[in-house]
């Protein structure tokens, strides 16, 4: 499940307190700094985040990262350059580091202008530039640093010198988070590098108690399938954020992506406060619960980075290739159009033929992906033509995070708890549109078939109440996909003709079934969501989503080809409203 501890001594914090550290040059007492609250203006609302850090001009890591992660998560990115790096996917070919005068006058256009709420330090190279950096912020105090000790790249070639590694610890009691790897971690420590968790768990509960600094134990280069991130707090708590570990070369800059990102965050808990204390006598002070959820949303958001990272297709395919740090972004997008759906435009097929319903074959455009074998299968021509048809958007139902992480049980528990919350508003909503179906069928078998659907579904709302929903917080209210398919399908089964709203109701039955099938063919003994897939592919449901079928099959026989037509285009919508439904959770929370 999400968010448990996998050391012994790790459990989520719940006791707030400062962020653990003050910024250089600021009080160690964790009371606030003036600059703090006086550098954070009343109106802003997005983190102005300044990266100082290397180049990687084929864009995946130091700057060129920090800019993309800083933007994904929010912010407004700002950057100073330590050093420039003639490197790529594959490594480090030179490095040529500009005179420290103008790394100070990077700084001081910047700090002349731009408030300044959160930095992120990436490659300083060297004990001057480590020095430099040091003092600027020991003058200039920022609310919140993140530093990302960066030492060695993922090449393998050395981004620090070595005798600047003592000044690299000099500075770690100055910042209020530090993101080391596994070797940083190590060398930060005067350590061997840890090969377990708990190994990596102990040094940095060593190091962040020795330093008054918050140490985020990054699980990347660890083994295991939890490739995810420790916040270790200077007092012994810590809070774990769970991430699957992926099968990936496309993880040159996850350091320098997780720590810009972590700033950004850091600096939008900020603001919030800031806002909470605009109107209250609150102080704009960060906890560690902020610093878990900052934590929380960077991890998440890298781990779709890297998952869609070769995608891109950046680099020769023999180094690491880089995150796509849009990705979430380009989903969201994708997610929030308006346009209205292709099946409701489309008056003709591909090649020219009126979709007229005067045969199955001209009811709906064809889809551009086959829908492959359905378990339950068609009751004739007409269903056949609908399932053909709804091809695509059953395999982007398969394809969707929701659905791959429900099956392969890495589904985190606040994902599955909002769909489970959402599933029980829509099916109260669900029982009603079968229950107006059965009250207009026009056979007695019809009538008692869509009755009792309607029974059995208001009857599996009040156990999910009585189950899974009982101790858990509850939102209260239907999200919009929710309100929009519930009411769409009730309107269909009372405002439209008999077969549209059958066919309307149809994909819930079936594709839940089949989705059902797939993902109860992943189940086993120590699955985390065992319990919910066994419910699933039951042979009395399968038998109910057949005599639907058989019922929508003959609706359609009976009905006219306008009817038909509609009721085809209800079918799909209701399709692509399943595919939103599974896909709300992953909208909503991240
Ligand atoms: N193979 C992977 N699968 C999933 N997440 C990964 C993977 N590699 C890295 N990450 C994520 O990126 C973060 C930073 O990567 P890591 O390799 O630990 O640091 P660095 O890039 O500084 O060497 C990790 O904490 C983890 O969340
Ligand atoms: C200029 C620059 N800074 C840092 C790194 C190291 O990046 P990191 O995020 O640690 O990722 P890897 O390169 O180690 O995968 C860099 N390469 N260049």
């Amino acid at each position: 499940m999400a968010e448990q501890p996998t050391a012994p001594s790790c459990a989520p914090t719940s006791n707030p307190s400062t962020l653990s550290n003050p910024a250089p040059g600021a009080s160690a007492s964790g009371t606030p700094r003036a600059p703090q609250t006086a550098q954070v203006p009343q109106a802003a609302r997005v983190p102005r985040v300044l990266s100082i850090a290397g180049t990687d001009p084929s864009g995946g890591a130091g700057i060129q990262a920090d800019l993309k992660s800083i933007a994904a998560s929010g912010g407004y990115g700002m950057c100073v350059t330590t050093s420039l790096v003639a490197q790529n996917t594959c490594g480090v070919r030179e490095v040529f580091t500009p005179p420290l005068e103008f790394l100070t006058a990077q700084l001081a256009a910047v700090f002349d202008d731009v408030t300044v709420d959160a930095v992120k330090i990436g490659m300083l190279g060297d004990a001057d530039t480590i020095r430099t950096v040091r003092t600027w912020l020991s003058e200039h105090p920022v609310p919140v640093v993140v530093l990302d000790p960066v030492m060695i790249a993922s090449s393998g070639d050395r981004l620090l010198q070595a005798e600047a590694e003592q000044a690299l610890r000099d500075l770690v009691p100055l910042v209020n988070v530090i993101t080391p790897n596994i070797p940083e971690l190590a060398v930060l420590c005067e350590k061997e590098p840890a090969q377990t968790f708990d190994e990596a768990h102990e040094q940095a509960a060593n190091l962040a108690a020795a330093t008054g600094t918050t140490v985020i134990v990054k699980g990347g280069h660890l083994c295991g399938q939890d490739a995810g991130n420790t916040a270790v707090f200077p007092d012994g708590t810590c809070a774990h954020v769970r991430t699957p570990r992926l099968d990936s070369r496309n993880t040159h800059g996850t350091g320098c992506s997780l720590s810009s990102s972590l700033a950004t965050r850091l600096g939008v808990e900020l603001l919030q406060h800031a806002e909470v204390a605009e109107h209250t006598a609150e102080q704009s002070v960060l906890t560690s619960e902020d610093t878990h959820r900052a934590l929380q949303w960077s991890t998440r958001w890298l781990h779709e980075s890297i998952a869609a990272g070769a995608g891109l297709q950046v680099g020769s395919g023999e180094g690491h290739g880089p995150v796509d740090h849009a990705a979430r972004a380009r989903r969201l997008e994708a997610a929030a159009s308006a346009y209205p759906w292709h099946h409701l435009l489309a008056t003709t097929d591909s090649e020219g033929n009126t979709l007229d319903g005067t045969s199955p074959e001209r009811l709906l455009p064809v889809s551009p992906v086959p829908a492959g074998e359905a378990v339950v299968k068609p009751a004739g021509p007409w269903t056949a033509a609908l399932w053909a048809a709804g091809g695509e958007t059953w395999h982007q139902i398969l394809d969707l995070p929701f659905v791959r992480a429900l099956g392969d049980g890495t589904l985190d528990e606040d994902l599955f708890a909002f769909y489970l919350d959402q599933d029980a508003l829509y099916l109260r909503d669900y029982s009603r549109a079968l229950a107006t179906l059965s009250a207009r069928a026009d056979t007695a078998e019809a009538q008692v078939h869509w009755a009792a659907g309607a029974h059995e579904a208001i009857a599996a709302e009040s156990q999910l109440h009585e189950g899974w929903l009982a101790n858990r917080a509850r939102l209260g209210g239907p999200s919009p996909i929710t309100m929009g398919y519930t009411n769409f399908l009730r309107a269909s089964a009372a405002g439209d003709d008999y077969v549209v709203g059958a066919a309307a109701i149809l994909p819930c039955y079936w594709l839940y079934e089949e989705v059902g099938a797939v993902l109860s063919s992943q189940n086993h003994a120590d699955h985390p969501y065992a319990e919910w897939l066994s419910m699933y592919g039951g042979e009395e449901f399968a038998a109910d989503v057949a005599r639907s079928l058989a019922e929508v099959e003959r609706a359609f026989e009976a009905a006219s080809p306008a009817q038909r037509v509609r009721a085809a285009q209800a079918y799909l919508s209701a399709c692509v409203y399943e595919r939103e439904f599974f896909d709300q959770a992953h909208r909503a929370l991240r």
